[in-house]
């Protein structure tokens, strides 16, 4: 891993790495929030929070708009935040858009042609990113995970899809039913074709059903969100939950909308939800 800056933050540290991910066939970078106890002398290793964003964002949009530091520097939380898609790769059509391509990975793994050799986004957060970090910083395998929107959404499925791999899970507006949405309809037609069946596979509503773990969901929604009436369906999630008594907390915040001063708003509630799944509070 190759460091590219640093940043002292609340006592703690805000870095920014690239690396070689063999899962992508490209070069990565990512940022990762280091609290003041895993730094210096008698550092110790901490649990992390894998926060995963949505369209158009890279490693930075949370680390500079969330406000997360300052209490994940006191309950001594790690923060990584990995990039949204692989990128520069001269695939046809990866910049034309801003929800297909460079930028909207939708954290799974495709297989249609060009796609399927470097956008693998599931495998790069679930599996490889977390064992090289796991190597290479004062981090533990107690894990949570969140996101927003299309990371929201990326959260709840890789939550859903690993039975005790995450400690806790929880969502800012995710895109919750993609196969009913136009940015989920897109994705998947071009990531995965036109298999129903296969679209399935990586969409939380249709995963709840035969979900292996009942982690408990807290999914934090705006109701002046710009995209909820076309794109989000918070309620089909809701739904899915109550018929398979999957436990999950549907928060719908009044006048909030998509952007990151909504996420900082309730920031701090999901990473006590975090904190204490992981032991930190
Ligand atoms: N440009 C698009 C919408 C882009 C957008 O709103 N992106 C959101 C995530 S949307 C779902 O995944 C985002 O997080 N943007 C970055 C930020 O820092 O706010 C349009 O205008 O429609």
């Amino acid at each position: 891993m190759e460091q590219l800056a640093t940043n002292m933050c609340f006592g703690g540290e805000h870095r920014r790495y690239r690396h070689r991910s063999d899962v992508l066939y490209c070069d990565m970078e990512f940022a990762v929030f280091l609290p003041p106890v895993a730094l210096g002398s008698g550092a110790r290793q901490v649990p992390v929070l894998y926060w995963l964003s949505g369209l158009t964002c890279t490693d930075q949009n949370f680390m500079q708009k969330a406000g997360a530091q300052k209490l994940a520097a006191e309950l001594g939380m790690a923060i990584v935040c990995p990039d949204t898609s692989p990128r520069g790769l001269d695939l046809p059509g990866e910049d034309d858009s801003y929800d297909f391509g460079s930028g909207a990975g939708f954290y799974l793994n495709a297989t249609r042609e060009p796609w399927s050799r470097h956008y693998r986004m599931y495998d790069y957060v679930v599996t490889e990113l977390p064992s090289l970090l796991e190597r290479e910083l004062p981090v533990t395998d107690q894990r949570g995970v969140s996101g927003h929107s299309m990371g929201g959404h990326g959260a709840l499925i890789c939550a859903l899809k690993n039975p005790g791999r995450y400690r806790s899970v929880s969502a800012f507006a995710p895109i919750a039913n993609p196969s009913e949405c136009p940015w989920g309809q897109k994705a998947f037609s071009g990531y995965l074709g036109g298999d129903r069946e296969q679209w399935a596979e990586w969409d939380a509503t249709l995963l709840i059903p035969g979900a292996k773990e009942r982690l408990p969901l807290l999914v934090d929604q705006g109701t002046s969100d710009q995209f909820l009436e076309e794109q989000l369906a918070p309620d089909a999630l809701a739904d899915a939950c109550e018929k398979a008594h999957h436990p999950i907390e549907l928060r719908m915040h009044r006048g909030y909308d998509h952007s990151y001063f909504f996420i900082a708003s309730f920031i701090d509630d999901h990473l006590r939800h975090h904190g204490r799944a992981l032991g930190l509070v």
